[in-house]
């Protein structure tokens, strides 16, 4: 864990995301106070209240300060990659020879069952490190290419032990009913008591689980298996989100509402209906244009009636060796204002803010006082700068718990 800090910054902007009036929550010429980690002050510098000037200051030239960035939906950790069946794709082949030839999720579930937890770990790491140059302080991790219980404790055990490797804060979620593995084919109910629940409660034992999750969609599991593996995770008392309407609508967005879900993810052919249910339940909308734009999908989620409704909006990469092998925040931005129409000032909330939201963190996710001091200091003079470059970083360095790391 990197040694905290006390800490003035000034000499910045701060783009504090808190709901205070300007765009972005800004805050021009404004200094941060950080003691022990936390953040203690933030204003106007001509503000300062003297009783800071014991602390050393530290200057940030100037430079526009936002939260560290949390990517809310990873599945980070897994063996091997999907390369290959990209090529097969372009080169004519459908996704039932892709499956055939042994693609498709299987195939990263057989590279993880046979990686062994340093392997995992050394292949997560080099994708994190590509977060963490991004500003990223804070991610959460899915297990589900196990699909066996000593696979999935292995892959959240990994999870864990990037934050023993790294300056990052990790939430893990459990995944189990992510797919039927091929010894269960045909066989779905089967898997998700036999393995899914089995596992999901071994896990928790073993303090690995921070909140649980599904695949409700027709090649997955259906609500009501869904339900099962939710009506543990309650038994549990561990939080809930879902993969919901990515492909159709099965209704998985209003049964995550119904167990007051954190998140409801991808939901591209999510209804009014569905809408509303997660505006009642307080459930936070992770839109994840990594994958629409990977599986070249043409229903867009709808933006315009989740901000009718007033949900809050995440946005995250979803990256995984199938769907979305997208390894850039900043990229996922700019898909999310491009490909969906969201603001680049909804999008910098959905990173920062509501993906904190998402994972149920309350000490993350803007500048504000009692906050975690986790923060990205930019060479922009925008925010929207952000969402607007395309393949190109200006993170100028990252404050990891007061310290610049
Ligand atoms: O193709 C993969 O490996 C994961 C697919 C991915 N998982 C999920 O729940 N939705 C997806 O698109
Ligand atoms: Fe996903």
């Amino acid at each position: 864990q990197m040694p905290q800090k006390s800490t003035v910054f000034v000499d910045l902007s701060a783009a504090t995301m808190a709901a205070c009036g300007a765009p972005y929550g800004l805050i021009s010429n404004a200094a941060i106070a950080v003691i022990d980690g936390l953040i203690d002050w933030v204003g106007p510098v001509a503000d300062l209240p003297e009783s800071y000037n014991s602390l050393p200051k530290a200057s940030l030239g100037g430079r526009l300060v936002t939260p560290g960035l949390i990517d809310c939906h990873t599945h980070i950790v897994h063996g091997g990659d999907r390369a290959v069946e990209f090529e097969m794709r372009l080169n004519g082949a459908t996704y039932e020879e892709v499956a055939r030839a042994g693609g498709g999720i299987a195939s990263t579930v057989k590279a993880t069952r046979a990686a062994s937890e340093a392997q995992l770990l050394a292949d997560a790491l080099l994708r994190v490190d590509v977060l963490i140059a991004e500003g990223v302080t804070a991610i959460e991790v899915k297990s589900g290419y196990g699909l066996d219980t000593d696979t999935e404790l292995r892959m959240l055990r990994v999870a864990r032990a990037i934050m023993d490797n790294r300056p990052l804060i990790v939430k893990t979620t459990f995944l189990g009913a992510h797919a039927t593995p091929s010894e269960y084919a045909g066989r779905a109910d089967a898997y998700i008591d036999e393995v899914c629940i089995p596992t999901l409660r071994a896990a928790h034992t073993e303090g690995l689980v921070d909140a649980v999750d599904g695949f409700c969609e027709g090649i997955a599991f259906q609500p009501s298996q869904i339900a099962r593996v939710f009506d543990v995770a309650r038994e549990l008392g561990l939080p809930v989100k879902l993969h919901a309407e990515q492909l159709s609508n099965l209704g998985g967005a209003k049964l995550a509402a119904q167990y007051g879900a954190l998140s409801a993810d991808h939901i591209e052919y999510l209804d009014q209906d569905g809408v509303i249910a997660l505006a009642n339940a307080g459930t936070t909308a992770v839109i994840l244009p990594g994958a629409f734009y990977t599986l070249r999908e043409t229903q867009a989620p709808p933006i315009d009636v989740l901000r009718k409704h007033g949900v809050p909006m995440a946005l995250a990469t979803d990256i995984n060796p199938g769907s979305s092998p997208l390894n850039s925040l900043l990229l996922t931005l700019n898909m999310g204002c491009t490909l969906f129409r969201m603001t680049p000032e909804e999008a910098l909330r959905g990173v920062t803010q509501n993906a904190a939201r998402a994972l149920g963190l309350t000490d993350m996710g803007t500048i504000a006082a009692g906050m975690r001091a986790d923060l990205a200091v930019w060479d922009i003079k925008h925010p929207a700068e952000l969402a607007y470059r395309i393949g190109f970083n200006p993170l100028h360095s990252r404050i990891f718990s007061g310290g610049i790391s």
